[in-house]
């Protein structure tokens, strides 16, 4: 008994030393911008290699009006672009632009032998119907992975462009998990962008996980995530995953992205995303922060998709 008493007291004092060195090392977070750093690292190499004898991977990025957080994510593409050495270049228009004419400038890129990939910033303007936009870019430069076909494609096991966001959340759980197989996944929001193309991932052969899709009209959500293995919560609203819905050595993904107002910061808000990470993150095997979490891998894997268009299409 005594023995074991020591033994518990050395390895309680070993913890606490260490949590004082690092607190890396036994801390669940899960740390986006390093790993998207090391993605973006080996898509500048790649790169690198492809312009021996090519021009630059060249993405263009619409931005429709002004969304308040649109023209911020765009500087951010923009600048994490250039890092890699891929072209960008933003076609900014008025909020008033006509569904005819943002068509007609879609059709115009698609024509542009010089322009690898398309990204249409979303959301559009109200007037305009945002389905009908996407399905006009050439399925060959839709970086995004938004096109019918290559959700359809995804959804079939035959990916060609996989969407960004939900991507990078599984290069993110294989760094957290060694094995995906057999996985209870409980996917919170169920979005063209997000939700729908992780549950597709999580399926897939390599992956096998058992996924659960939630979403507003579920019934009992704790329920849900109490008995999962992994929870992305996808859904826009702050502190929706609270610590009582998730159990001990359960791994996070906080996909949301809200702005909270802040007159402390300087820019007036902060960004906070769907999980109370500071309740959960005792008991969690990982957890991604927000910011530092999603976000800069969502922007390295659209990196990765535009230089994989610039390699199929100049093939
Ligand atoms: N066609 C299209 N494709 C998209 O991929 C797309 C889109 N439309 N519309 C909006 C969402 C949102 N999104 C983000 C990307 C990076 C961060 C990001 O890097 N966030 C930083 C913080 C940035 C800050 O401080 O403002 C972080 O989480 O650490 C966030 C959000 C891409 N989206």
């Amino acid at each position: 008994m005594a023995l074991y008493w020591r033994h518990r007291l050395l390895a309680e004092a070993t913890r606490v030393l260490v949590s004082s060195i690092s607190s890396d090392l036994v801390d669940a977070r899960l740390d986006g911008r390093a790993v998207a750093e090391s993605v973006r690292a080996a898509t500048r190499q790649a790169v690198e290699s492809f312009t021996q004898d090519a021009d630059p991977p060249a993405l263009a990025v619409v931005l429709v009006g002004d969304h308040p957080a649109s023209a911020s994510y765009v500087r951010g593409k923009k600048k994490a672009a250039a890092e890699v050495g891929i072209e960008s270049t933003v076609h900014r228009r008025a909020d008033g632009i006509s569904q005819h004419e943002l068509l007609e400038l879609i059709g115009t890129l698609n024509a542009d032998a010089t322009v690898d990939g398309i990204l249409v910033q979303l959301p559009l303007p109200d007037h305009i119907d945002q389905h009908a936009v996407i399905e006009a870019i050439d399925p060959a430069k839709d970086v995004d992975g938004f096109h019918p076909q290559n959700l359809g494609r995804l959804l079939i096991g035959m990916p060609q462009f996989t969407p960004a966001t939900p991507s990078g959340i599984m290069v993110l759980l294989r760094r957290a998990l060694d094995d995906l197989s057999g996985k209870r996944a409980v996917v919170v929001g169920r979005s063209n962008i997000v939700g729908k193309p992780l549950a597709a991932l999580l399926m897939q052969r390599d992956a096998n996980a058992t996924v659960t899709v939630c979403h507003s009209r579920t019934r009992d959500l704790a329920a849900h995530t109490r008995a999962a293995d992994i929870v992305v919560a996808a859904v826009g609203q702050p502190k929706l995953i609270t610590a009582d819905m998730v159990r001990e050595g359960v791994t996070v993904i906080d996909v949301g992205i809200n702005r909270v107002d802040d007159d402390a910061r300087e820019r007036g808000y902060r960004l906070v995303g769907d999980v109370d990470y500071d309740a959960i993150a005792p008991k969690a095997h990982a957890i991604t922060p927000v910011p530092g979490g999603v976000g800069p891998m969502t922007i390295a894997m659209l990196l990765r998709n535009t230089l994989q268009a610039a390699q199929q299409r100049r093939a």
